[in-house]
């Protein structure tokens, strides 16, 4: 087994759903590393049988379950659980050197010199960048960091609430220490970087070798036509929504053919793409009835129902009008 590996992480069928197109990218760009996912209890049993064919090994964390009274002193704060399971990643202790990448990014060049990279290095987060954002970095896996890690979270908590904030306050050291720990940011590319800075985009965009769809728009929530090979309805740049269809096409390439030949789609009840910020009654597609098998069939794929549009809508009128 490859002492190197490429580990996410899914605490629901959305972002398992992304972690499964991440995986084909990854695989796609011809990498032969180990592919690792951490699962928790939320993800359904359907998909977890379509992960197996994605990833090499599926572990699945129980954090809520821990006999580590350390971590139940830090769950005390229900906003971190999540966070904490991210930091389960430093527990792979079978691996010498990781590459941990969020459920939202999307690889499109192979990226695994980054392994020659130590711990802790990453991109600047284009908020603030004297941050790194969390969404892809290297590591190095160790029981030690994993306690100190969780030990921080009891004591102090995360700046921001997320697994982003404390990984900063512990390698806080990381802006100014060593330039080699400083990543490209063709290896973390944010959509909002197309908005904020369209020239630098336009020159040094062709480079890019992973997206992250960063923020609340992740691409499961578009609603995408196969024959045309576009988003039904957008709202954004040019350069956003090209970057959701090349999401949604290794979907549909990738992706989609697995689940169909698992069989889930006809013989499941409901296939729950649901946003975790708004009622999931009002976005669950069920995909057993036959018409919708039928337009999965032609390629009109809609995991979200006609109602994907409308939710959209109303997260970017509250960030418009910053009603939160
Ligand atoms: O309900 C959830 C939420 C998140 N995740 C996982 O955690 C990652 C981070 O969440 P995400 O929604 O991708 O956050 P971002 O929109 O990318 O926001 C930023 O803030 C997060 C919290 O600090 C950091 O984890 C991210 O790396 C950082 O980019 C996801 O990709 C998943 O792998 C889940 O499995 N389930
Ligand atoms: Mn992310």
């Amino acid at each position: 087994m490859s002492s190197e590996a490429f580990v996410t992480l899914a605490t629901n069928d959305n972002y398992a759903i992304g972690a499964m197109v991440l995986a084909s990218s990854l695989r796609k760009v011809g990498t032969q590393k180990h592919l690792f996912i951490l699962i928790t209890d939320n993800v359904s049993d359907k998909i977890r049988e379509v992960l197996n064919k994605f990833f090499d090994t599926i572990q699945l964390v129980n954090l809520l379950k821990s006999p580590d009274p350390k971590i139940l002193e830090a769950l005390k704060r229900p906003e971190l659980s999540v966070t904490l399971t991210k930091l389960y990643c430093w527990k792979l202790t079978q691996f010498t050197k990781c590459i941990f990448m969020d459920a939202d990014t999307l690889v499109v060049q192979n990226i695994d010199e980054l392994f020659e990279r130590q711990e802790l290095s990453a991109v600047p987060d284009i908020g603030w960048p004297d941050c790194f954002n969390s969404g892809v970095f290297v590591y190095q896996p160790s029981e030690q960091t994993f306690n100190n890690l969780i030990e921080m979270a009891a004591r102090d908590g995360s700046f921001d609430g997320g697994d982003q904030g404390l990984l900063n306050q512990y390698f806080s050291d990381w802006s100014t220490k060593d330039i080699d720990h400083h990543l490209s940011f063709i290896y973390n590319m944010t959509l909002a970087s197309t908005y904020s800075y369209l020239p630098a985009f336009k020159r040094f965009g062709k480079n890019v070798k992973v997206i992250h769809f960063l923020g609340s728009l992740k691409p499961w929530y578009c609603s995408y036509n196969a024959s045309t090979k576009k988003l039904n309805t957008f709202i954004g740049n040019d350069h956003a929504r090209e970057f959701i269809e090349k999401w949604w096409q290794m979907m549909v390439d990738n992706v989609h053919p697995v689940i169909e030949q698992l069989n889930i789609v006809g013989s499941m009840s409901s296939m729950a793409i649901s946003n975790p910020n708004q009622p999931s009654s009002s976005i669950t597609t069920t995909t057993a009835d036959d018409d919708r098998y039928q337009a999965w069939q032609q390629g009109q794929m809609d995991y979200l129902g006609a109602d994907s549009y409308d939710n959209i809508q109303k997260r970017l009128d509250q960030s418009i009008h910053g009603q939160q």
